[in-house]
C-alpha cells in the first residue's frame, strides 16, 4: 500500500504539485491523467523518490521514508520498479545485460541465480530467445517488455510507469497494458501508471486519477469517468468526436 499525504513540489517560482493526497493499494493498477504539464511526472519522480517533496508525507507499507534505517532504504530501492517513457534501456547492453542491470545493482546474487531470474522475467514478459540481442534488433513492443522485464527483475512491491504505450500503436498498446495488469494481479504489485491513452483508461480503469495544475481535481473509475459532470475531465477526456459519441450512447442507455 502506498499513500500520499498532502505532497508539495516546486522548482525554484514554479509550484507544481500543491498538496496531492492519494492511496495506491496492491494488486490494483492505477492511471493518473491530466494535460500535459498538469505535473503526472513530476509526481510519478516523488513517488519513487527521484524528487524530494517540499512538504507532505509518502508512505509505503505504512512507512515513510524519513522513519526507515539505511537498511530499510536500501531494500525500499529494491522494492521500486520503473518503466521509464520511451523504454531507456541501455542501447549498448543486451537484452539479458539491460535486464540483469538491477540485480547487479541491489543484490548480492550470484551470476548464475542473476541469470536464471533473467530468463524467468523474460519469460514472464513473453520474450524468449532475445537474451543476445541488443535494443535496436527489437521493434517498439518488445523493448517496452524488456523495459517491463528490467522493472520487475527484483521482484518489486511498487511499478511505475511514465508513458508505457508512448510510441506503440493500439493494438501493441493493449498487449502491453495487459501485461502490465497481468503481472501487477499475478505479483500484488502496487502499480501506478502515467499516460495520455484514451484506450488504456477505458482498458484498466480500476482507480483514474485526474490531476489538473498539479491537484488532484478527480477520482473514479472508468465507467465514473463517463457520467461524470466534472467540466475539466470532460473537456479532457472527451476532448475527441469518437468519445463524445461514446459518451453520448453510454449516458442514454
Ligand atoms: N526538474 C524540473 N525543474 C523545473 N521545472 C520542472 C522540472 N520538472 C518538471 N518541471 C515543470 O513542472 C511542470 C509539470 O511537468 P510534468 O513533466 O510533471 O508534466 P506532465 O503532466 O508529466 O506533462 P506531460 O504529459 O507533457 O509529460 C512543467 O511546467 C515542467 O516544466
Amino acid at each position: 500500500m502506498l499513500e500520499v499525504k498532502g505532497i508539495y513540489k516546486s522548482f525554484g517560482e514554479a509550484s507544481v504539485l500543491k498538496g496531492i493526497d492519494a492511496t495506491f493499494e496492491p494488486g490494483k493498477t492505477s492511471l493518473i491523467i491530466g494535460q500535459s504539464g498538469s505535473g503526472k511526472t513530476v509526481f510519478l519522480k516523488t513517488l519513487l523518490g527521484l524528487h524530494i517533496p517540499d512538504k507532505g508525507t509518502i508512505s509505503y507499507d505504512g512507512q515513510t521514508t524519513e522513519s526507515m534505517t539505511i537498511e530499510e532504504k536500501r531494500q525500499l530501492k529494491q522494492d521500486l520498479g520503473m518503466v521509464f517513457q520511451g523504454s531507456a534501456l541501455f542501447d549498448s547492453l543486451t537484452v539479458e545485460e539491460n535486464v540483469m542491470f538491477p540485480l547487479k545493482m541491489f543484490t548480492n546474487q550470484s551470476k548464475s541465480e542473476m541469470l536464471d531470474r533473467v530468463d524467468f522475467v523474460l519469460k514472464r514478459v513473453n520474450l524468449k530467445d532475445s537474451n543476445h540481442k541488443f535494443p535496436a534488433e527489437l521493434s517498439g513492443g518488445m523493448q517496452k517488455r524488456v523495459a517491463i522485464a528490467r522493472a520487475i527483475v527484483t521482484n518489486p512491491k511498487y511499478l511505475f510507469c511514465d508513458e508505457p504505450n508512448s510510441g506503440l500503436d493500439p493494438r501493441t498498446s493493449i498487449v502491453i497494458d495487459n501485461l502490465i495488469q497481468e503481472i501487477t494481479d499475478e505479483y500484488q504489485i502496487t502499480t501506478v501508471i502515467n499516460t495520455h491513452d484514451m484506450n488504456s483508461v477505458m482498458e484498466i480503469g480500476e482507480k483514474i486519477i485526474f490531476l489538473k495544475d498539479g491537484l488532484k481535481e478527480w477520482e473514479g473509475t472508468s465507467n465514473d469517468i463517463f457520467k461524470t459532470d466534472n467540466e475539466a475531465v470532460v473537456s479532457f477526456v472527451y476532448s475527441s468526436n469518437l468519445f463524445k459519441k461514446v459518451r453520448k450512447v453510454y449516458l442514454e442507455e
